[in-house]
């Protein structure tokens, strides 16, 4: 399958002369959610406002569905939708006729029964006839998403899309993004919420610096560098780690009362039913057990950190 959005080599160095993108490579597939994580200022905007069209890029080039963003401008601009990071809205506009502008903006031919279908998705459909001053600040977030679907664009980018937003509108943006990834639209989100990128992307493409550090598929990111664990208690605090559990490499706490077993969930053999068994033979008795999984916010942070400390 042809990507739907193709960077190759991107860079941008602002007039300031400071470097915000430094040669990003990317092919984005049709139908996928891809999440860019990245600390402040890491570029992810930056590279957004690119493809989009509102910042020049320094070198490099970008397409999307084939066209390129600078020589077909038009073509490219029509096939995105972009949901900015600011919410931005006329205070006196309402629901309906924010939509049906912004489709007219694209040269797009009236279409009420889209625009519909857009709102009722969006849950705004009894919202319709409201002054956007009169929104909730999730509600207008939800104005915005409808403004960049309102032109039927393949390619959505939301950045940013949950800042300062509670859990459970939280949760419902993950629903809708979903939602939309299922009617065919592909999407790209920026975030600095790792739970989100674990939460919803199928990609995740780490940006710190201007530097495309790693893009993967999210569960073999997690499988790669993810590890478990397997935390023992036990009911008698030891001193030291008998001998006969050396080949374990064990982790013994501050207080000598849990034991850490790492190991690799994907093996066929683990080791867990021998350890358990040596643990009895040495007389060890267990209180409690717990497994933890290394999250994306841990490997994110250790990728971060390992850049930042070769610099
Ligand atoms: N117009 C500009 N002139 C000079 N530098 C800029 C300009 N716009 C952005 N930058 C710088 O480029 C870097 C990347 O900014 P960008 O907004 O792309 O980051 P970001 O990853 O989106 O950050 P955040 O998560 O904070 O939104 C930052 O250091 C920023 O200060």
């Amino acid at each position: 399958m042809s990507p739907i959005v193709s960077i190759t080599n991107l860079s941008k160095t602002y007039g300031s002369g400071f470097r915000a993108l430094k040669n990003v490579s990317l092919d984005i597939q049709p139908g996928e959610i891809l999440a860019l994580l990245g600390p402040n200022g890491a570029g992810k905007t930056t590279l957004i406002s690119i493809i989009c069209g509102i910042v020049n890029a320094s070198g490099g080039s970008v397409t999307v569905d084939g066209y390129d963003i600078r020589r077909d401008y038009r073509q490219t601009r029509s096939r995105i939708g972009l949901v900015p990071q600011e919410l931005s809205l006329g205070a006196f506009e309402k629901v309906w006729h924010t939509l049906c502008f912004s489709r007219g903006l694209f040269g797009k031919p009236p279409n009420p029964a889209y625009i519909e279908q857009v709102l009722k998705d969006l849950t705004l459909w009894d919202k319709r006839n409201n002054m956007l001053m009169m929104l909730s600040g999730g509600m207008k977030r939800r104005v915005l998403i409808g403004k960049a679907l309102a032109h039927e664009p393949m390619v959505l980018f939301l950045d940013e899309p949950t800042a300062g937003v509670d859990v459970e509108l939280r949760q419902e943006m993950w629903a809708l993004v979903r939602r939309l990834r299922a009617s065919g639209v592909t999407i790209i989100l920026t975030t600095h919420y790792i739970e989100e990128a674990e939460a919803i992307a199928d990609r995740v493409g780490v940006i710190n610096q201007g530097e495309l550090l790693l893009v993967d598929d999210k569960d073999a990111l997690m499988h790669k560098l993810g590890k478990r664990q397997l935390v023992i208690e036990l009911e008698t605090p030891l001193t030291t780690l008998p001998g006969e559990l050396a080949a374990w490499k064990l982790e013994l706490s501050e207080g000598g009362d849990k034991l850490a077993y790492t190991y690799d969930p994907h093996k066929a053999h683990t080791g867990i039913h021998e350890l358990l068994q040596a643990l009895a033979d040495n007389g060890l008795v267990i209180k409690d057990v717990q497994t933890t999984q290394t999250s994306l916010e841990e490997i994110f942070v250790k990728l971060v950190k390992g850049k930042d400390e070769k610099r």
